[in-house]
């Protein structure tokens, strides 16, 4: 699996397995490890997934039965936005490795900043979680820390403390691109994350997508990925299917043409879920 490489020189395998809304045990045990089989070696979940004792176990069971080292899979989770002082995120890190089951985190990430929208304080309340992110980074427990749903503004509140976000993980689907916070994390190194790649299943019927998938003997999904992928993007996809978990990695074996990157970029947002910071 091809690798980018965070701030503090981590490696990230650039295709990761999704699992939000796979939350029946059995599935999401039964998901992680098809998957696991089938090549990813990257997992994102978070404690508001409600699955993190079933992708730990999914996780441990793969290495129990050999083939595989711990070191040889990235795992991610989020910390959620009510747990937003310092106390509790701690509080939260402690659940999550308990649920888990496993000895270090690869990535630990703030699911949502705090937002001038409902929190007077925003600045200082996502000072003081990352404050604690960092805290939770230097006592080995992590690889490496980062944030989720972070636009420029929310970056710049914690921009000068000791601790770069190594990731910003962000809604990312063909036509929305986000731009303004992609190019800032990558000028700054942050290496971008795209949630709902494939537009959780909304992309699959758009006449351009469908038309380029054609053009290069391709699904839909791969075109989406492989546009992802172009922009330096790491991508995470969710499915519960497994000939889709395959499909979903085929995006190494062709390139998107600079017009047709163009023609990406610029599609309505037919994916795009409209959720921002500024909402409850
Ligand atoms: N940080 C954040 O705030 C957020 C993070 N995320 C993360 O990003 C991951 C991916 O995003 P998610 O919202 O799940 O949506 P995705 O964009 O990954 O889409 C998932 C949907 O697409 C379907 N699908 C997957 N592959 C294919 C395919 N090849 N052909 C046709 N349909 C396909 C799946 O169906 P099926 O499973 O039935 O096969 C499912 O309905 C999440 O699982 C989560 O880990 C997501 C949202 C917010
Ligand atoms: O990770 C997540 C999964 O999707 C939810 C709803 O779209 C998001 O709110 C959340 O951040």
């Amino acid at each position: 699996m091809q690798t980018m490489t965070l701030l503090n020189q981590t490696k990230i395998p650039v295709l990761g397995f999704g699992t939000y809304k796979i939350t029946d045990p059995t599935l999401a045990k039964e998901s992680v490890t098809e998957a696991i089989c089938r090549g990813y070696r990257h997992v994102d979940t978070a404690a508001f997934y409600e699955n993190e004792v079933a992708v730990g176990q999914a996780i441990r069971d793969t290495i129990a039965e050999g083939g595989l080292a711990r070191k040889d899979l990235f795992v991610t989770s989020k910390v959620w936005k009510t747990e937003n002082t310092y106390d509790k995120v701690m509080a939260s890190f402690e659940k999550t490795m308990e649920n888990l089951g496993l000895d270090y985190l690869d990535l630990y990430l703030v699911h949502w900043p705090a937002s001038d929208a409902f929190d007077p304080d925003w600045k200082e309340t996502n000072r003081q979680v990352w404050r604690a992110m960092i805290d939770i980074y230097r006592s080995g427990q992590v690889k490496a820390i980062g944030v989720s749903n972070f636009l420029v503004r929310h970056l710049e509140t914690i921009l000068e403390m000791e601790v770069l976000p190594m990731v910003d993980q962000i809604e990312i689907n063909p036509g929305f691109l986000q731009r303004e916070t992609v190019d800032f994390c990558q000028k700054q190194g942050i290496i971008v994350e795209a949630w709902s790649p494939l537009g959780r299943g909304r992309i699959f019927d758009d006449p351009t997508l469908l038309s380029l998938a054609n053009k290069y003997d391709k699904t839909v999904a791969q075109i989406a990925l492989r546009w992802e992928h172009q922009h330096d993007i790491v991508v995470l996809p969710k499915t519960v299917t497994p000939s889709r978990m395959t499909e979903n990695m085929q995006i190494f074996d062709f390139e998107l043409s600079y017009d047709d990157m163009e023609t990406l970029d610029g599609m309505d947002p037919v994916g795009a879920s409209g959720h921002s910071p500024d909402q409850a």
